[in-house]
C-alpha cells in the first residue's frame, strides 16, 4: 500500500553517522525516520571497525604467547584455529549488533524502514511504495571499497575490507595492495595468525602519517616477517585462484610475486550513487557530496554526513558530524567542522595515533614551532611490560602552546585523548608537565615529554639572579 510520511527529520543510511542523527532526534521527541537498505550498523560494525579490532586482538594474543619467554613463560608456537578466530570475530559483532539494531531504534521511537533510499525532489524520498516528504533530510550513506583498475584484477578472485571476514581458512601468502590503514593492520593480524604476508604500496607506508613515528610501526612489521615493498606499481594480476601472480613495477623493473590471496586495500569511494542526488539539487563529486563546514549540501534541507561528505573516513567523525548535525535541526545550533582536532589511530602494533598538527604541518605555519619527545624505552610502566617501542612527539608553538601530538607506542589510542583535550582548551607544556599521573603509568610518557620543555628553560641566566636574589630573604 503506498504511504506518504511527513516526519521533521528522514536519515538515509543506518551506519555510525545516520544511527547517532535518529537516536538523538528520537531522544528529544522529533520525529524520525531512518532508511537503511543493508545491515544496521553499517560498516564499522559489519566490515570495519568491529571485526577488524576482533581480528587485531585475536592475533594479539598469538604474538603474546610467542613472546611470552622474555617474561619467563615458555609456550611455543601458538596453535590457532582459524575457524574459532572468525567465530570470536562473529561474536563481536552480534555482542555489539543489538545496539545498533531495527528494535532499540524502534523502542527509541525511531521509525525504521528497510529499503534503498531515493530522493524524488528537493523534498522527497522514495522507499518501495513509501514516499518521505521530511521537513530535514541528513545523507549519512557511507562508502565503500575503491578498487584500482589493474589489468586482470577484475578476472581473479580477490579480497576487500567487505569479504576478508568471511574468510574460513587462514591465506597462506596474503597478498596486501596499499599500505593504509586497513592494509596495514591486516597485514599484521593475517601475519601473526600464520600467514605469510606482502604489503605493495605505491608511495610509502601511511602517506598521510609522520614519518618518523611511521617508522616505528615499518620496523616492527619487518621483524614480524612482512615483506613491505615500497615505491611499487601493481601493474598486472595472474594466475588462477589460489595462485596469483602480482606483477609490480618499481622505476624501470618488473617483478612478480605469488600469493595466495589478494586483499585491496587501496581506499574507499562515496556512496552517491542512485541515490536521486540530481534531483534532490545535491551537488556532488566523485570524492563525495560536497558540504560547507557546516555540513550543508547545495541544498539548504538537506546535510551530508560521515564518509559520505568527503572528509576523514572515521567512525567518531561520523558520529560527531551526527550529533552536531541533530542539534542543529534540533536547536538552530550552529554545526562547526573547523576547529576540533579529531585524533585517528592505526590500530598496529605499537598503535600510531595523531591529533592536532603533524610537525612538519605545524613548521609550514609556524616556522619556530618545536617537537617534544620522550621513548616509551624510559617509561617504568612500558620496561616492566617489556613493550618498549616507540615515543610520543609533542608539537609546540615558540611560546609552549601545544599545537599537536603523536604517539607511537603501547596503548596509544588511550593516551592520545589527554591531548585533544589540551588541544581543545589551548593547553601548554607547562600544564601537561604539571599534571599529576599515577607511577606507574605509560601516560608519563608525555609529561616526561612535556617536562623537557622546562628543563631546557632551566639555563636562563634570569633563573640563577633570581634564585640569588631570593637567597638573601633567608
Ligand atoms: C576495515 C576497516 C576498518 C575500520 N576501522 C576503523 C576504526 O578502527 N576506527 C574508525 O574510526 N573508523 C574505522 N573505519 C572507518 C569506519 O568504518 C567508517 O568511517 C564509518 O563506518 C563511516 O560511517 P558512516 O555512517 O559514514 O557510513 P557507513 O557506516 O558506511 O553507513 C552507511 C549506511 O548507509 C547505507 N546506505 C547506503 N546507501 C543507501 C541508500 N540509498 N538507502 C538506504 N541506505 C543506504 C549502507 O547500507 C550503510 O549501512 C574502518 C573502515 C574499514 C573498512
Ligand atoms: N584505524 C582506523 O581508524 C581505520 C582503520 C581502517 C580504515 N580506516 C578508514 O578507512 C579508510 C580506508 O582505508 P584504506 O587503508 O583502504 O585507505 P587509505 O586511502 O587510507 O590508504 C590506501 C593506501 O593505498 C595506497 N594505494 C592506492 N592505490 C594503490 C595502488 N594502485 N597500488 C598500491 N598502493 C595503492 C595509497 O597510497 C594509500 O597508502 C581510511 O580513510 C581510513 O580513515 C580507518
Amino acid at each position: 500500500m503506498p504511504e506518504t510520511l511527513s516526519p521533521d527529520v528522514c536519515v538515509i543510511g543506518a551506519g555510525s553517522g545516520g544511527l547517532t542523527v535518529a537516536a538523538f532526534c528520537a531522544m528529544l521527541g522529533a520525529p524520525v525516520v531512518l532508511v537503511e537498505k543493508d545491515r544496521m550498523g553499517g560498516d564499522c560494525l559489519n566490515a570495519g571497525c568491529v571485526p577488524s579490532k576482533a581480528l587485531i586482538a585475536a592475533a594479539r594474543r598469538a604474538h603474546d604467547i610467542r613472546q611470552a619467554s622474555g617474561f619467563g613463560i615458555r609456550a611455543g608456537e601458538p596453535a590457532i584455529d582459524f575457524a574459532q578466530v572468525m567465530r570470536h570475530v562473529r561474536d563481536a559483532i552480534a555482542t555489539i549488533a543489538p545496539n545498533d539494531s531495527v528494535a532499540r531504534f524502534s523502542a527509541l521511537g525511531v521509525k525504521v524502514i528497510k529499503g534503498e533510499a531515493r530522493f524524488l525532489g528537493p523534498g522527497a524520498v522514495t522507499v518501495g511504495d513509501t514516499t518521505i516528504a521530511a521537513r530535514r533530510f541528513v545523507i549519512a550513506t557511507g562508502s565503500r571499497p575503491l578498487l584500482p583498475d589493474i589489468p586482470g584484477l577484475d578476472a581473479l578472485p580477490f579480497l576487500t575490507s567487505e569479504t576478508i571476514f568471511d574468510l574460513a581458512a587462514c591465506p597462506g601468502h596474503l597478498g596486501v595492495l596499499g599500505g593504509g590503514p586497513v592494509g596495514l593492520e591486516m597485514a599484521q593480524a593475517f601475519r601473526r595468525l600464520g600467514a605469510e604476508v606482502t604489503v605493495l604500496e605505491r608511495d610509502r607506508l601511511l602517506p598521510g602519517e609522520d614519518p618518523e613515528m611511521v617508522d616505528v610501526v615499518r620496523r616492527q612489521l619487518q621483524d614480524e616477517g612482512i615483506a613491505l615493498l615500497e615505491g611499487v606499481e601493481l601493474t598486472r594480476v595472474e594466475g588462477e585462484p589460489g595462485a596469483l601472480r602480482l606483477i609490480a613495477r618499481r622505476g624501470d623493473d618488473d617483478g612478480a610475486i605469488g600469493v595466495s590471496h589478494l586483499l585491496v586495500a587501496t581506499g574507499r569511494r562515496a556512496n552517491v550513487e542512485n541515490l536521486g542526488l540530481e534531483a534532490a539539487g545535491v551537488a556532488f563529486t566523485s570524492a563525495g557530496i560536497t558540504v560547507d563546514k557546516t555540513l550543508r549540501t547545495s541544498n539548504p534541507r538537506i546535510h551530508a554526513i560521515g564518509d559520505v561528505g568527503g572528509g576523514p573516513q572515521l567512525t567518531h567523525v561520523a558520529g560527531w558530524h551526527g550529533q552536531m548535525v541533530a542539534q542543529n535541526i534540533l536547536f538552530r545550533r550552529p554545526v562547526d567542522t573547523g576547529g576540533t582536532a579529531v585524533p585517528r589511530v592505526i590500530y598496529t602494533d605499537p598503535e600510531l595515533a595523531q591529533v592536532g598538527l603533524t610537525e612538519a604541518e605545524a613548521r609550514k605555519l609556524d616556522p619556530k614551532a618545536r617537537s617534544l619527545r620522550w621513548p616509551f624505552a624510559e617509561n617504568d610502566r612500558a620496561v616492566t611490560a617489556r613493550r618498549r617501542q616507540g615515543h610520543i612527539k609533542l608539537v609546540i608553538s615558540a611560546k609552549g602552546r601545544l599545537l599537536g601530538a603523536s604517539i607511537v607506542g603501547a596503548e596509544a589510542t588511550e593516551l592520545i585523548g589527554l591531548y585533544a583535550l589540551a588541544l581543545a582548551k589551548g593547553g601548554t607544556a607547562a600544564e601537561l608537565a604539571a599534571i599529576v599521573l599515577p607511577y606507574p603509568g605509560l601516560s608519563e610518557v608525555g609529561k616526561r615529554a612535556a617536562s623537557t620543555y622546562l628543563q631546557a628553560r632551566l639555563g636562563n641566566p634570569w633563573i640563577g639572579r633570581i634564585m640569588r636574589l631570593l637567597r638573601r630573604f633567608g
